[in-house]
This record gives structure tokens, C-alpha cells and sequence, in this order.
């Protein structure tokens, strides 16, 4: 372990020095990097590129890169950043470019902030920093909140995760909100590393506390938002509660772009803040969103709430929504098939009630349905509840899993699904949520 001193702190930051414009590299190629510089890189879907650390230290969003070892990256853009200098080794087709100016400088420095409240809690044992981080879209919050556990887990910390962005599943398939205590390091390959489905994995596999929402956007439907948000929060706080290092180590939050612009969204952060009982928010790139931060927390008359701006990284890139659709699509299937040996294939007849057959109040959150030819290539969320729950303690479960729906019959009111846990599920409710669209067949 080797979080290095902090260079160059205090230092005004250097005018940005590209040492390249974007280029395509497809045979082998060896990169010099500078101490504190950074190379970005742009892989298309159906396309890798192998990377090995020759000599000198290298990092992807604060986790460490193994010497000589390769790493293949497909279908992604990001970035390894080097405090003391590095020569990589690159095959491959990508985009790619060399930058000298990074904000790594507050980043880490944020970072041994929380460590130092961390220790001060540890000492009067409390708890650890809950930190929210909010921003506009690509403005880089998903990748600090990975350099900021990778960071405390390489402190001995075991950070909590929250992710309440939907369009980004965090060891779960997009459509799901999980919290996920965190004692290994990252997958840096994978992102965050192998859903609890996959098979064999050499980092070891996490286990979420998943519930379901269903909806891209937050703002897509509040009132479903909302509550589910407030069961994450319960769950993740009892979950602080049991475990003294995740407690002494605090939660780091990531939430959605959307929820950074505009007084709905605004709305959406205060209800984060007091669910989660936030204590620091993290505002990247946005001084109208800091402001606005500020204004609403910083006063408030617990006054507990601090707020800090970041800089958003010049190698922030945005992914267009065919971008997004590829990522989603290969977080469905590696949830799938990490491991086709434990997968299978059942057929079930359930009458497909998000409530059950039994009496329940129709609170108007589901509706209940008949498998449909509506259905085929979808995904659904086994909950954890019983057939005879109402629908507000079937929403409140949590997800024991998903299944995808591979052939439907109207007529027999049979579904052929994917299920990819060992376990009796015809006598859950599910919930057929209307996204992420599945358009191809997995099967
Ligand atoms: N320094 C960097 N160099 C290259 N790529 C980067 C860098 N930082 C972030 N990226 C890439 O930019 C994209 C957007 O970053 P990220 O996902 O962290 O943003 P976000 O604010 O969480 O976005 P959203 O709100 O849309 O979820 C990602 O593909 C990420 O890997």
C-alpha cells in the first residue's frame, strides 16, 4: 500500500499542458508518464486494449495498478494517473492523450480530510463521515466517490457506498439503488468490480443491499423515489450500526446529474441529505450548484452540514445516451453471465402480482399484471415479500435478485426466465419495472 505524500500541495495548479492531442493507437505502444500526470483513454464497444504497468506507480481512480500485470479494458473511457512517473505498455485500438493538469491534488486532499475525521471519530467512537457527492452530468462524481473508497479501503477503512443513480448500476444491474460496504479493492476492469452473480473473480465479490426502482431519472416518478431512497438509508444506517469499521469508516454517496440542476432536483439532495444524515457534501464543477449548497446547508440550524467545491477533471468526457445504453447493456449481461455454470434456466408460472393474490390496498405504485408478450427480454426484480405484502412493504423489500425474461406464452400465462440464483422465486412478487429497455435477446 502506497498512498503517496501529498505532491505538489498548496501548489497553484499548472496551465493545462496536453503533452498530446487525441490520436489512435493500435500496435503496441510504450508511455512515459510524468509524476503527477494522467493518460486518458477512450475504448469503443467491441474493442479492448491491454495495458501493463512496466515500472513506477499507476493508478485508475485511486486504485493501484499491479506491476507487469496486463489489465484489458473494453467498451469504456477513463484514465490512469501517476504521482511519481510510470512507462505503460498499450496494445490495443483507443483514443488517447496524455494531461498534465489533474485536480488529484484536492482530491487526495479531500480525501486525507475525511481520514482525519474519520480518526477524530474513532477516538470518541463515533462515526465516520457521511459524504454526499452531487454535480452535474459527467462531471466526474461516480469516479471520486471510487478514488475515494479505493482510497480509505487502502487505508484499512471499509467505506460504505451508496449509489442512488439509477442509470448506473453499482454491482447490480441499472434500475437498482444499492448500499455496499466495501473491504477490498476495486475491480479496476470491471469498474467496481463483479456483481455477486459472477463466478470466479480475482477481487473479491461484494455484497449490495439492493432495492428496486425501476426508472431512469429520480425525477421520472418522486413519489417511488423517494420512500425507496428513505429504505436505503435505514438499511445502510443499521447496517453502520453493526459493524464498528464500516462505522468508524462512514458512508460516501453518489447520486445522479439530474438531481444537480433545478429546484425539483434540489428537493431530491435535501431529502438525501436528511435521510442519509449527511455531513459533508462534495459539490464538483458547478459554482451555481455550490452556491446553492451553501445557501440551503451550511446555515441550517444544526449547522452540521459542511460544504466543499472540487474542481470537475479536464477528462471528464460525456457519454451520449448510445454510450450509456452499451454500458447498461453489459452490466445486464455480466450480471447474467459472469458465470453461465451457475446460471439457469427456469420455467415458472406465477401469476405475476406485484402485491399478490391476497386482498391489498391499491395505493396506485404498481399495477398488477398477466405475463404479456410486453414482457419478453425485460428484466424483473424478485423482492424479497411475500405474495400476501401490500404494495408499500413490497417496495420497501429488498431485491433478491433479477430475472430476465427469455420466452412468454399469453395463452398458458407461462414466462421461460433467466434466473441466475439458486433459489426458490415463484412464490415472490416481482416487479416488472418500464427501464432500462431491453431491446436484444440475452439468450
Ligand atoms: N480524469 C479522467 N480522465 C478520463 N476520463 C475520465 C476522467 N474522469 C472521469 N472520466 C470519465 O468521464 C465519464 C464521466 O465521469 P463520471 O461517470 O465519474 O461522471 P458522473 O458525474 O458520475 O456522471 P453521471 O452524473 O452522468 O453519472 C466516465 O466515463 C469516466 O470514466
Amino acid at each position: 500500500m502506497s498512498i503517496p505524500g501529498i505532491p505538489g500541495l498548496g501548489q497553484a495548479a499548472a496551465a493545462p499542458t496536453f503533452a498530446a492531442g487525441p490520436a489512435t493507437a493500435a500496435a503496441s505502444t510504450i508511455h512515459e508518464l510524468q509524476a503527477n500526470s494522467e493518460w486518458r483513454f477512450e475504448v469503443a464497444f467491441g474493442q479492448s486494449i491491454d495495458v501493463k504497468v512496466l515500472s513506477g506507480t499507476a493508478e485508475i481512480f485511486g486504485t493501484e495498478l499491479a506491476e507487469k500485470h496486463t489489465y484489458t479494458f473494453r467498451g469504456t473511457k477513463s484514465s490512469i494517473f501517476t504521482w511519481h512517473g510510470c512507462r505503460l505498455e498499450v496494445s490495443g485500438p483507443c483514443e488517447e492523450y496524455t494531461a498534465e493538469d489533474t485536480p488529484m491534488v484536492s482530491y487526495v486532499n479531500t480525501h486525507f480530510a475525511l481520514e482525519k475525521l474519520r480518526d477524530e471519530a474513532a477516538q470518541n467512537g463515533g462515526e465516520g463521515p457521511r459524504v454526499l457527492v452531487v454535480g452535474p452530468n459527467n462531471a466526474g462524481k461516480t469516479s471520486l466517490v471510487k478514488l475515494l473508497t479505493s482510497y480509505a479501503i487502502r487505508m484499512g477503512r471499509q467505506p460504505m457506498v451508496i449509489n442512488t443513480d439509477s442509470r448506473e448500476g453499482l454491482l447490480s444491474i441499472p434500475g437498482s439503488l444499492t448500499a455496499t460496504p466495501f473491504a477490498s479493492i476495486l475491480d479496476v476492469e470491471q469498474g467496481w468490480g463483479s456483481s455477486p452473480t459472477s463466478g470466479p473473480s480475482p477481487v473479491p465479490v461484494k455484497l449490495p443491499l439492493c432495492y428496486y426502482y425501476g426508472l431512469p431519472s429520480p425525477e421520472d416518478n418522486a413519489k417511488l423515489f423517494k420512500p425507496v431512497v428513505t429504505r436505503l438509508a435505514l438499511a445502510a444506517s443499521s447496517r453502520l450500526g453493526v459493524d464498528p469499521v464500516v462505522k468508524g469508516t462512514g458512508m460516501i454517496i453518489d447520486t445522479p446529474g439530474v438531481i444537480s440542476q433545478g429546484k425539483e432536483g434540489y428537493e431530491l439532495i435535501s431529502h438525501i441529505v436528511s435521510e442519509f444524515a449527511v455531513n459533508i457534501i462534495l459539490v464538483l464543477g458547478s459554482e451555481r450548484l455550490h452556491s446553492e449548497m451553501n445557501r440551503r446547508f451550511s446555515q441550517s440550524t444544526s449547522g452540521a452540514v459542511t460544504v466543499v467545491k472540487l474542481d470537475k477533471s479536464g477528462g471528464c468526457v460525456d457519454r451520449d445516451d448510445a454510450f450509456m445504453r452499451h454500458t447498461q447493456e453489459a452490466s445486464i449481461r455480466e450480471y447474467f453471465f459472469g458465470d453461465l455454470k451457475r446460471t439457469l434456466i427456469n420455467s415458472i408460472n406465477p401469476s405475476f402480482l406485484p402485491g399478490g393474490e391476497a386482498e391489498t390496498m391499491d395505493t396506485g405504485l404498481y399495477e398488477k399484471v398477466e405475463p404479456s408478450s410486453m414482457m419478453l427480454h425485460c428484466i424483473l426484480a424478485v423482492m424479497y415479500a411475500s405474495l400476501r405484502d401490500s404494495q408499500e412493504t413490497i417496495r420497501d423489500a429488498t431485491v433478491m435478485g433479477f430475472v430476465y425474461v427469455a420466452e412468454v406464452d399469453e395463452k398458458k400465462r407461462r414466462m421461460k426466465i433467466l434466473v441466475p440464483m439458486n433459489t426458490r422465486i415463484t412464490d415472490r412478487p416481482m416487479i416488472w419495472g418500464t427501464w432500462p429497455e431491453t431491446t436484444v435477446s440475452l439468450i
